[in-house]
């Protein structure tokens, strides 16, 4: 149910986006477009041809689709160079709910430090959530909660501040999640969290609570595929199969 459009994947990361749209699909989004560079489609299709795969070469493409999705992912993959400003700029014109990770959080502190908004999930890992705080990694690291309640605060929403214990600070307080493992600190885990996002939030609605309830499955999943055959060499990807039984008890 609902249509997820992430958008991402800079030549050079298109992995990060194709991760995205595959754990969107895994947790029930009924349609997954993806807007990535053009360079991406022929692996993307072949990887995964459930997914509506656009090349985009700037920013007029990029500004038709946000049109018919019902939530917008943006960030994995993304960039930070004229590329990824152009795709992020048409996330941002297109009133939707929104998950912004990565890249797209890294131009947000950079280039949109004003904008706030009440239907949108930040997903920063420590370093990112250091330059939207504009201070350092020790600072956040130092203070967790207080630091994902400034962020809420500062720019709305729902905030995940990742990490071992990620925190979900939202309009209604703080939750901390209690599962995931060391294994989850491989390239592209919080790619695959940011489609879950997009799904629950496109199925459920409901911003605050698809947050709560995708940072625990994202987790959780990490934990049983471990469980299964270890933390060491865990892949973002192996994620999907375990996230998908426990949204389906
Ligand atoms: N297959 C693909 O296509 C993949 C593509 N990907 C895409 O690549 C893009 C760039 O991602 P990235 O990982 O290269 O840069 P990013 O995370 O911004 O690190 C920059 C600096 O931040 C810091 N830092 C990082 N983590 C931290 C932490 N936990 N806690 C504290 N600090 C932390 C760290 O500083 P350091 O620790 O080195 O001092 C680091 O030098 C992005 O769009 C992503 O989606 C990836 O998802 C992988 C799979
Ligand atoms: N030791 C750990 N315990 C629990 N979760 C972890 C641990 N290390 C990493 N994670 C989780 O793995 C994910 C890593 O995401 P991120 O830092 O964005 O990496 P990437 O950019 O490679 O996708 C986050 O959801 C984070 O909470």
């Amino acid at each position: 149910m609902g249509h997820v459009l992430v958008m991402g994947g800079a030549p050079g990361f298109g992995g990060a986006a194709l991760l995205a749209c595959q754990s969107a699909a895994r947790l029930g989004a009924g349609k997954v477009s993806l807007a990535t560079a053009p360079e991406h489609i022929v692996a993307s299709l072949v990887r995964c041809p459930e997914v509506m795969a656009h090349g985009i070469r700037g920013g007029a493409e990029a500004a038709e689709l946000p049109n018919n999705a019902d939530v917008i992912v943006v960030g994995p993959g993304l960039g930070q160079a004229a590329w990824g400003q152009a795709v992020l700029q048409s996330a941002l014109q297109a009133d939707k709910p929104l998950v912004v990770d990565a890249d797209g959080l890294n131009l947000l502190a950079r280039q949109w430090p004003d904008v706030r908004r009440d239907n949108w999930i930040l997903t920063p890992h420590p370093g990112e959530a250091a330059r939207l705080l504009n201070c350092s990694v020790a600072d956040i690291q130092s203070d967790r909660p207080a630091a994902a309640q400034a962020l809420q605060r500062a720019r709305g929403g729902v905030v995940i501040l990742k990490g071992a214990g990620s925190l979900i600070a939202g309009p209604t307080g703080l939750v901390v999640c209690p599962y995931g493992n060391p294994g989850m600190a491989s390239g592209g885990m919080g790619d695959v969290l940011s489609g879950m996002l997009g799904a629950l939030m496109a199925q459920r609605g409901d911003v605050e609570f698809s947050a709560w309830l995708g940072a625990m499955v994202h987790a959780l999943a990490a934990d049983r595929a471990a469980e299964e055959a270890g933390e060491r060499g865990l892949l973002a990807s192996d994620l999907a199969f375990y996230a998908r039984k426990l949204i389906n008890p």
